[in-house]
């Protein structure tokens, strides 16, 4: 046990990849969390997600040694979401994976302690309240993500330029350019149907600003397990695999749902 400030945090909660701070601000809203569907409680004044997103404001992939990150241009608000259970318009900043060493678990969060194996993240900023990424993060209403499931399945087209583009991202802190992707590609059919909760990121700085928007459906491709996590210099090349966050407490928060 670690004792900080006014949190224990066990260590059996951090992550092997990293270490996480011993400080968890706050620590009531921490993300990742298993959505207990029996549990979650149907809103109906909880609106459709209005999604709008530019191709032409992606910019590249980067390999940051804990997944790799397509960023987009977020100077304009090209490609924003907004609706649902959001009172702002939120842009898109950038998305990102977290997946599994085997198809038996990789996601973040959970249906009913059912794990996939990955999860997508599409990380959103208040615009409407902030003028930088950097200075929604620290806000309880700074962020917005859409979580989207992926399952092992047929070929997603959409996503085989990605993956055809990450052997260019292998090594940590790679960069390559990337440009007009359509991330829309990316979403189930239906975004009508999700739960929403109030958390935090589950990476670094773990700020509990993020409204978490999990899609019911999930989208299915052929599975890439070719990224590392180190530089290529260093001897040892450790697979980047296992790049989820521990489960936290969901202490007492509700988890709404836009669907019966
Ligand atoms: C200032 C600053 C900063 C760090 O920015 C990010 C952005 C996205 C993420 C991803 N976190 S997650 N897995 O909750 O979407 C983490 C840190
Ligand atoms: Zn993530």
């Amino acid at each position: 046990l670690t004792a900080c400030s006014s949190k224990l945090v066990h260590l059996s909660q951090v992550h092997p990849m990293w270490q996480e701070p011993l400080a968890i601000p706050g620590g009531d809203r921490q993300s990742p969390i298993d959505i207990v569907v029996r549990k979650s409680v149907f809103d109906p004044q909880l609106r459709p997600l209005k999604v709008k997103y530019d191709p032409r404001t992606c910019q590249q992939i980067w390999n940051n040694g804990y997944s790799f990150l397509v960023e987009y241009d977020d100077t304009t608000d090209k490609s924003t979401v907004k609706g649902g259970p959001l009172e702002d318009q939120f842009r898109l900043c950038q998305f990102h994976f977290h997946w599994g060493e085997n198809n038996a678990w990789g996601s973040e969060h959970s249906i009913d302690r059912r794990l996939y194996p990955a999860e997508l993240h599409l990380v959103h900023w208040n615009s409407d309240k902030y003028s930088l990424f950097e200075e929604a993060v620290i806000e309880e209403n700074g962020l917005a993500v859409i979580a989207v499931f992926l399952k092992v399945g047929k070929r997603h087209e959409g996503l085989q330029k990605l993956v055809d583009a990450l052997p260019a991202v292998r090594h940590k802190d790679s960069v390559v350019e990337f440009t007009k992707f359509d991330p829309a590609c990316l979403l189930p059919e239906n975004i009508d149907d999700y739960w929403t909760y109030a958390g935090s990121l589950t990476t670094p700085p773990l700020t509990e600003a993020v409204t978490w928007m999990v899609m019911k459906q999930h989208i299915e491709l052929a599975v890439f397990r070719s990224l590392l996590f180190t530089s290529a210099e260093e001897q040892v090349q450790r697979s980047m695999v296992n790049n989820f966050r521990v489960q936290q407490a969901l202490k007492g928060r509700t988890v709404r749902s836009s669907f019966t």
